[in-house]
């Protein structure tokens, strides 16, 4: 598999009903790249990037995973794989270590249980519960079920979105220490996507409206911040769509 693209994308669309939520998107991300997806409430993230998990069937367009095709070949894409989803529910009555051997379990050559816990500061949880949790606990623990398996593709959906600072950070150097894995992020956050992304894609509407490093998308709006750029970017785009319609 030497070769393949760690994700590729290719004129990607998908519909809900008569909604249209992705539009022929195209991109591809190298093993070992942390890629950033941006963009609007309801811009089409959360869709891409269940489309590349295999979660949901595209309507056109294709996608693979090293290579693989995530609805046909759903085993093998499931090994490859770590996912993290918003507002991920796991099963209450589980402790903490208990879920995490459960997750270890899945896979051929799992992190240890320890180095797990650590990079999310949850070792003095082992013996809580689940539901007995903070949020933000409940949070980290599934970042670290995301990266139990030593994935070759990592989705990360609102990473830290609700963590405090000393979390967040700590999530962020975890994040910055991976090597082998490429990283998707689904980020409102631009400290983060700009600490941690080499490129990203810049989502509207369901269609892909920028693309490069987080420095190119700044130069490309004119603007001095990643933060500027998100709006004047995606501002522009509206505008236009206003005028054409
Ligand atoms: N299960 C669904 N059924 C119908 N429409 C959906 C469904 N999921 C998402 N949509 C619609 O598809 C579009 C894209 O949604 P998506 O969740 O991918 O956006 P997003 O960019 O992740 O948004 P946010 O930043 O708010 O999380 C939206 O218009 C949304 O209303």
């Amino acid at each position: 598999m030497t070769g393949n693209p760690a994700v590729l994308v290719e004129h990607l669309h998908k519909r809900y009903r008569d909604n249209v939520a992705v539009q022929d998107i195209s991109f591809s991300v190298a093993p070992g790249e942390v890629f950033g997806i941006l963009g609007t409430n309801g811009a089409g993230k959360t869709t891409t990037v269940e489309l590349i998990a295999g979660l949901r069937a595209p309507d056109g367009g294709r996608v693979r995973v090293l290579g693989l095709d995530p609805q046909r070949d759903r085993r093998a894409v499931r090994h490859l794989l770590g996912v993290q989803l918003q507002e991920a529910r796991l099963h209450d009555s589980l402790t903490v270590a208990e879920l995490v051997e459960l997750y270890r379990g899945f896979y051929p050559d799992p992190r240890p249980a320890s180095e797990l816990l650590e990079m999310v500061e949850l070792t003095a949880k082992r013996g809580t519960r689940f539901d007995r949790l903070s949020g933000g606990q409940q949070q980290r623990l599934s970042i670290a079920l995301a990266l139990a398996g030593r994935p070759k593709v990592v989705v990360l959906d609102e990473l830290t979105t609700g963590l405090d600072p000393r979390a967040r950070r700590r999530i962020w150097a975890s994040i910055a220490s991976l090597r082998e894995e490429a990283v998707l992020l689904v980020s409102h956050a631009m400290d983060e996507v700009e600490e941690l992304c080499d490129r990203v894609a810049l989502l509207e509407a369901g269609r892909l409206i920028a693309l490069g490093t987080p420095a190119e998308l700044v130069a490309e709006s004119g603007t001095s911040s990643l933060e500027e750029a998100f709006v004047a970017l995606t501002g522009r785009y509206v505008e236009v769509e206003e005028e054409v319609t």
